[in-house]
């Protein structure tokens, strides 16, 4: 991203709020920018699924990747003794990823299909990557698994230890609740039916367990390195798949996807999950999608964690590159703040109105689920706590009860330990009281008030081992 220094003049709001208020609420029944609606994705799937191939040779095939960069891109990963690895250069950016051919950070792209503008957040599928996965997804309205069809690739990825689980348990649990799935390189396995069926007839009850409903899940064969069914299924490379196949691409299963709902109403949230700085000391860039309320150019905010005395003014707002005067909830923004310290500003911070402080909290009550975990869970084991694009040390300070995940109602009162794919009430304490995130506390509001910011993961030793919803702060 290129950093333009700001202004010096801080901007006045321009609408008042009743104003923006019925602007926000005539673009949210719309759900439409230029006449199309917004949504956001995040790509999901097991390690060299193909997830760079697939959104770098798309970009090409819709328009946004030109010949000379796809050029230059195969020029470059063939220096690199790495030619297969050429459409992945459209996305893998630093120099790192490209040496070692994975992707770690959270790339954004732009692109329109017919109906839809799309946000990509291009998601790492190695292990230790998952806590950058996690922010990609909070930020996503649908999610795009990419799974191999080779041969005992597609299993690898599924069984324990593979992330295709793992990532789908959590885009749900972080709120995403459609997904598209690609059945890649199914050139590697002349373009079989009985393989293609086969992978989705094992997907489809572990989607539909994981909470993603029938209605809002798809499935897409295709061969992203050969260009085959993204677009269109044209050309000698796309004969075998086009003798059994006649649906929907993958663009056009895009097309249809449906945009968040906008809780324009809410207090204004926006957490933050990237700082870009400037060389002056009182301007800086942020990234993040607003999660409550609108924001306009010109209005006051404060980050929460942070001193309530350093109030920064919305200099620029950015929606997919081009400036707006205001954006309201489920927009991905970058903001120019000025007036504001840099130092002040933290990746998990949120931006609020001042006059409508963010709650901290040290100790709060949740519901969730555990997954599929080897050691359970005891009172005041030691946790991660995963909220928006911060992570805590926490622990799970009392198991308060279990809960009939059928029927909602407490199965049995404080008990001793929670095992494997049980639901539970519990609450929950950051550790580390006396620094400064312990007296402090995280951001956090109930999942009743905000249901993008109310949602948490725990994990532990580099795993995930439960999600849930924020019930109460108590402290
Ligand atoms: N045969 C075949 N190979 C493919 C296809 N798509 C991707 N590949 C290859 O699979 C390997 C991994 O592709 P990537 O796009 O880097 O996979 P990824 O899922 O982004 O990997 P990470 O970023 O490491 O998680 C590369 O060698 C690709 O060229 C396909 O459709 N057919």
């Amino acid at each position: 991203m290129e950093i333009e220094e700001l202004p010096e003049e801080a901007p006045k709001a321009s609408l008042a709020r009743e104003n923006l208020l019925e602007e926000a609420q005539r673009a949210a029944s719309s759900g439409t920018v230029d006449g199309k609606k917004v949504v956001s994705i995040v790509v999901i799937g097991h390690v060299d699924a193909g997830k760079s191939t697939l959104m770098g040779r798309l970009l090409y095939e819709v328009g946004r990747l030109d010949e000379k960069t796809k050029r230059a891109n195969e020029r470059g990963s063939l220096k690199a003794g790495k030619s297969s690895f050429s459409w992945a250069w459209g996305l893998d950016g630093t120099t790192e990823e490209r040496q070692r051919g994975i992707t770690m950070d959270i790339a954004q792209q732009f692109f329109s299909t017919p109906h839809r503008q799309i946000t990509v957040l291009d998601a790492p599928g190695h292990k230790d990557f998952v806590p950058n996965m996690i922010s990609g997804a909070s930020q996503a309205d649908c999610a795009l698994l990419v799974v191999d069809a080779a041969t005992g690739e597609f299993e690898a990825g599924f069984e324990r230890g593979g992330q295709t689980r793992e990532h789908v348990l959590l885009v749900r649990s972080l709120g995403v609740s459609q997904i598209i799935v690609a059945v890649n390189k199914l050139d590697q396995v002349e373009w079989s039916q009985a393989r293609y069926n086969e992978i989705e007839s094992t997907l489809r009850p572990f989607l539909a367990q994981s909470g993603f409903t029938a209605s809002k899940t798809s499935f897409v064969p295709m061969g992203a390195m050969l260009g085959v069914n993204l677009v269109g299924r044209e050309g000698e490379d796309a004969k075998q798949l086009n003798e059994w196949y006649s649906g929907p691409t993958l663009v056009d299963r895009l097309d249809k996807m449906e945009p968040p709902k906008r809780d324009y109403a809410n207090f204004f949230r926006l957490p933050i999950s990237n700082i870009f700085k400037t060389q002056s000391t009182s301007n800086v860039y942020i990234t993040g999608r607003i999660a409550g309320g609108i924001v306009q150019v010109g209005e006051k905010v404060r980050a929460m964690p942070g001193d309530d005395s350093v109030v920064g003014v919305v200099k620029s707002i950015e929606v997919e590159d081009a400036p707006v005067n205001w954006a309201m909830a489920g927009t991905n923004v970058t903001v120019g703040l000025t007036n504001i310290d840099p130092i002040s500003l933290n990746i998990g911070s949120v931006l609020c109105f001042p006059d409508e402080a963010m709650p901290l909290a040290t100790v709060f009550t949740a519901r969730i689920i555990v997954f599929d975990i080897t050691v359970p869970i005891t009172s005041g084991a030691s946790v991660e706590l995963f909220n928006q694009s911060r992570d805590v040390p926490a622990t799970t300070s009392k198991l308060l009860s279990l809960i009939d995940r059928a029927t909602g109602e407490v199965k049995k009162k404080n008990p001793r330990v929670l095992t494997k794919n049980v639901s539970a009430e519990v609450e929950i304490s950051l550790r580390g009281a006396g620094s400064s995130i312990g007296t402090k506390g995280v951001p956090l509001e109930p999942f009743s008030v905000n249901k993008d910011i109310g949602r948490i993961l725990l994990r532990r030793g580099g795993e995930t081992i439960a999600a849930g919803i924020v019930l109460e702060i108590l402290g």
